[in-house]
């Protein structure tokens, strides 16, 4: 489904990422981890396509085509999702609309018609219940006031609605409590399919108890150091990442 090759990325004059490897099979659940500023973030930004970092090298292949020169709006069409993609206050808008207005974008990037309104409604009903999100937050403007267990609730909610193909989380800064936890974990392990991958980013040893990994990957200043299975989060949380540093360094 992905295939990352010995992708280098960076912003003006810094490199950030240096030859990451990655693949992801449908099915699958990888982790991400790694120290502050080892390039998590940036690594799903230049998966996601923003367009603030350039890629100096390698390739994103996806569904078995290069995607390093799609726009954003495209890779999402295709079926890439990124949370935090959509954290903008809009005032006046619905999350129910919102989402309405992205499914039916979508569908037009693929040559179809809108959606209707009998089907959104259905499929707003149903992927709600799944995760249990009450009617009142879906009419709610998008974004204005929410708490961080509301955004995330938001984010999962987008997830389930666009179906992505490719998910990938970024959990890093989003200051997750154990509501928010239980959220982000519950709806991924519903949304969860043979066709379907998930890329988490996180610091929280925790989540992955939660959403169980088949991989985890550290992430050390650019590169992928060490690949494991879920045990390999658990030995992070106990070691920290000191000991990955020497033991490269030898
Ligand atoms: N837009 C940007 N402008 C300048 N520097 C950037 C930008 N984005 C990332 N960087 C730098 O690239 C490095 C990697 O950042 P990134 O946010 O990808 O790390 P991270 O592993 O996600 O960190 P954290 O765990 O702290 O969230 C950092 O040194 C950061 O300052």
């Amino acid at each position: 489904m992905l295939t990352i090759k010995n992708l280098h990325a960076g912003i003006e004059e810094k490199d950030i990422l240096k030859g990451i490897n990655l693949q992801v099979n449908p099915g699958e659940i990888h982790a991400i981890m790694g120290p502050n500023g080892s390039g998590k973030s940036t690594l799903s930004s230049v998966i996601a396509g923003k367009e603030e970092y350039e890629v100096t090298d390698g390739d994103i292949i996806f569904e078995g085509g290069s995607i390093n020169e799609l726009a954003p709006e495209e890779r999402a069409h295709n079926g890439i999702f990124l949370s935090f993609q959509y954290p903008v206050e809009i005032p006046g808008v619905t999350v129910t609309n919102f989402i309405k207005t992205a499914i039916n974008e979508t569908r037009k990037a693929r040559g179809l018609e809108d959606m209707p309104a009998n089907e959104m409604l259905k499929l707003i009903r149903e992927k709600s219940e799944l995760l249990e999100i009450d009617r009142k937050f879906l009419s709610r403007s998008l974004n204005e006031g929410f708490s961080g267990g509301e955004k995330k609730r938001n984010e999962i909610f987008q997830m389930a609605m666009l179906e992505p193909k490719l998910a990938i989380l970024d959990e890093t800064d989003s200051g997750l409590d154990i509501d928010a936890l239980r959220i982000v974990s519950n709806g991924v392990n519903k949304l969860r399919s043979k066709d379907n991958a998930v890329v988490v980013i996180t610091h929280y040893q925790r989540l992955l108890e939660y959403i169980v990994p088949d991989f985890v990957h550290v992430l050390l200043d650019g590169k992928i150091v060490k690949s494991g299975g879920k045990e390999l989060a658990l030995e992070l949380e106990e070691k920290g990442y000191d000991w990955l540093k020497q033991e490269l360094s030898v």
